[in-house]
């Protein structure tokens, strides 16, 4: 499968160096578009890709997907070109909070026949979720993310502060970089205004920790992630990248789980 990656970021890196240089079977990024060529153009020579900057050429360069790796506004500008021409996987998650984005996705994504992945990103459970709440009977969806101070706020402190306490419609609103795990929870659960979230800036922790409660008809469910950050972009966590990775590798797969 022939890749065009949106981004040149920590993501897009964790995918160029596991793909291109590490090799994974059947899969090969050739494209890469990018907003600013010269800042990027050492992609070319290290990971033997092609740059573009204008997005038509980039979609109708040869490639059978397109994987965003940038961020919530490029989603926005890119995405309803993007799924008319390709199959797209996402992982700026946070711009479907918008509901009139949402729903013309699905409909270009239903006339072209294209379909829209969208990773589970830096958190788990969300098949469970779903099949939960597949007769609309899960009741309550929470989550409580925790970063290092330093990725959240300019100010030092000493203890933990929680920064934000309240729906994922308003949390992917206040942190766009940091809270798109409560917008995909959100989408295989009970909705953007029903997810409360509450993020807690924490000085003494390394990880972005991510802890999920439900409950529902099913009975409850808890799930705690402790993710290692990227190193280039400590705001990300390693599993958001390797999600991407994981859903590039299930879509030729015959044997599905979960
Ligand atoms: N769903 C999830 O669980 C998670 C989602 N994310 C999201 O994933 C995305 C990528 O994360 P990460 O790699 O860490 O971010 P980085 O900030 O490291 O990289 C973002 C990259 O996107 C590029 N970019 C921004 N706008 C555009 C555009 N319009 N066209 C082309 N390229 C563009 C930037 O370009 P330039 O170099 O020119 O600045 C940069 O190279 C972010 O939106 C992040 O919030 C992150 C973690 C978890
Ligand atoms: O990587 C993470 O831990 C979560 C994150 O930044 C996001 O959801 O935007």
């Amino acid at each position: 499968m022939k890749i065009g990656l949106i981004g040149a970021g920590a993501i897009a890196h964790f995918l160029l160096e596991e793909i291109n240089e590490k090799r994974q079977e059947n899969l090969r990024i050739t494209s890469v578009f990018v907003r600013d060529r010269e800042k990027h153009h050492l992609l070319e020579s290290n990971y033997g890709v092609k740059l573009y900057t204008e997005i038509d050429a980039f979609l109708d360069s040869e490639i059978d997907i397109v994987v965003e790796a940038a961020n919530i506004e490029a989603v926005h500008t890119l995405l309803p070109a993007a799924i008319r021409k390709k199959d797209v996987v996402l992982i700026s998650i946070g711009a479907l909070v918008d509901e009139e984005l949402l729903a013309e996705l699905n409909t270009l994504a239903n006339e072209f026949n294209r379909r829209l992945y969208l990773p589970s990103g830096a958190i788990g459970g969300l098949d469970l979720l779903q099949n939960a709440h597949v007769l609309g009977t899960v009741t309550s969806v929470s989550l409580t993310t925790r970063k290092p101070a330093s990725s959240l706020i300019e100010e030092t402190i000493e203890k933990e502060k929680v920064i934000f306490e309240g729906s994922a419609t308003e949390a992917i609103r206040r942190y766009p970089k940091n809270m798109n795990v409560s917008i995909v929870l959100a989408l295989a659960g009970i909705g953007f205004d029903e997810t409360s979230v509450t993020l807690v800036a924490d000085p003494k922790i390394d990880k972005n920790i991510h802890q999920i409660e439900m409950t529902g008809d099913f009975g409850e469910a808890t799930f705690t992630i402790k993710n290692n950050p990227l190193p280039a972009n400590p705001k990300t966590s390693y599993l958001a990248a390797m999600s991407i990775l994981g859903t590039l590798k299930k879509i030729k797969q015959k044997l599905l789980i979960g």
